[in-house]
């Protein structure tokens, strides 16, 4: 799995490394036993429907989930730990953007204060030294400086997801996992942005971690996808060809799912419920013998 910002053969090893990943809620297994290598400059999408255990997966390779089972490396060492020295070193490779970023603002600080801040922490230095760097991600990010100067509820939500990706950046991780990063845009703002991911990703090397369900936008953000159902990885491979040729039954559900034109509603609910194991038309009422058709 290369990327653009990595030329030539890879000579370096994944910079996210998951093994056999399990967690468990209760009775319910959210994710059970998911396994990726993320190289860097690499983009890998997780794709699902909504309760696939897309987002599980992102949480406890971030950090902020702890697995029932499994190991997350990062950068060739062991990230699941807990303590503060553990969580620095986590938060310097990697970093989270969510679909909506409001939460991560401190609502009574500027923009370039919350960006200055995780600098601050991983890279203690002069204060001129930080503003310049600020002033050099906002610039990079495509925000001005007097966005820069705006408080977070001034802003709108394209520029919010720019000053997000402005803090992720100011450590200079080695990934970014990017949860439904675009979903809440409006689709030109969404193509603004994922062309900015473009460019980072091309000029920093940086690896990203995809999280969605717009088969649209996975495909060109990411090189290879993972697609999950029921917490399990059903398939997985080249964005383009699993897109185009997928071989899995419920990779080929999640593709009719998607409204075009000339989309037969009737025909993908009725493959949901053979997937499911599910009688044909539950509808009917009396209907006779229920011969479903599982087929996973
Ligand atoms: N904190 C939690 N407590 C209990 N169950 C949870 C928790 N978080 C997730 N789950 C369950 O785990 C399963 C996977 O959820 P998850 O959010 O990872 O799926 P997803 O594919 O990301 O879905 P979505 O796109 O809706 O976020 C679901 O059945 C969900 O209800």
């Amino acid at each position: 799995m290369t990327g653009p910002g990595t030329t030539g053969p890879e000579k370096t090893g994944p910079v996210l490394s998951v093994r056999g990943l399990v967690k468990r809620f209760g009775d319910v297994t959210a994710v059970d036993g998911v396994g990726f290598d993320l190289l860097p400059g690499a983009s890998l999408g997780l794709v699902g429907e909504s309760g696939s255990g897309k987002t599980t997966t992102a949480r406890i390779v971030a950090g902020l989930e702890r697995a029932t089972a499994g190991t997350v490396e990062l950068a060739g060492a062991p990230a699941g730990g807990r303590s503060r020295r553990d969580r620095l070193r986590r938060a310097r490779h990697l970093q989270m953007i969510f679909q909506d970023p409001y939460g991560s603002f401190d609502p009574r600080r500027t923009v370039a204060q919350s960006i200055a801040e995780p600098i601050a922490l991983h890279a203690p230095g002069p204060a001129a030294a930080r503003h310049a760097r600020v002033r050099e991600l906002l610039d990079q990010v495509g925000l001005s400086a007097r966005a820069g100067d705006s408080l977070p509820r001034d802003l709108s939500g394209g520029q919010r997801q720019r000053a997000a990706i402005a803090r992720a950046l100011g450590v200079a991780p080695r990934v970014l996992i990017l949860d439904e990063a675009v979903a809440a845009l409006d689709v030109s703002v969404q193509a603004q942005i994922l062309t900015l991911l473009d460019a980072l990703r091309r000029d920093t090397g940086i690896a990203y971690l995809f999280v969605g369900h717009d088969l649209a936008v996975v495909r060109h953000i990411t090189d290879e996808v993972l697609v999950m159902r029921r917490g399990r990885v059903v398939e997985r491979g080249g964005t383009e060809r699993v897109l185009r040729e997928p071989r899995h039954p419920y990779t080929r559900l999640l593709l009719d799912s998607v409204p075009v034109p000339g989309w037969d509603l009737e025909r993908v609910a009725r493959d949901r419920r053979a997937l499911d194991g599910l009688p044909d038309d539950p509808d009917v009422p009396d209907s006779p013998s229920p011969d479903g058709d599982p087929t996973c």
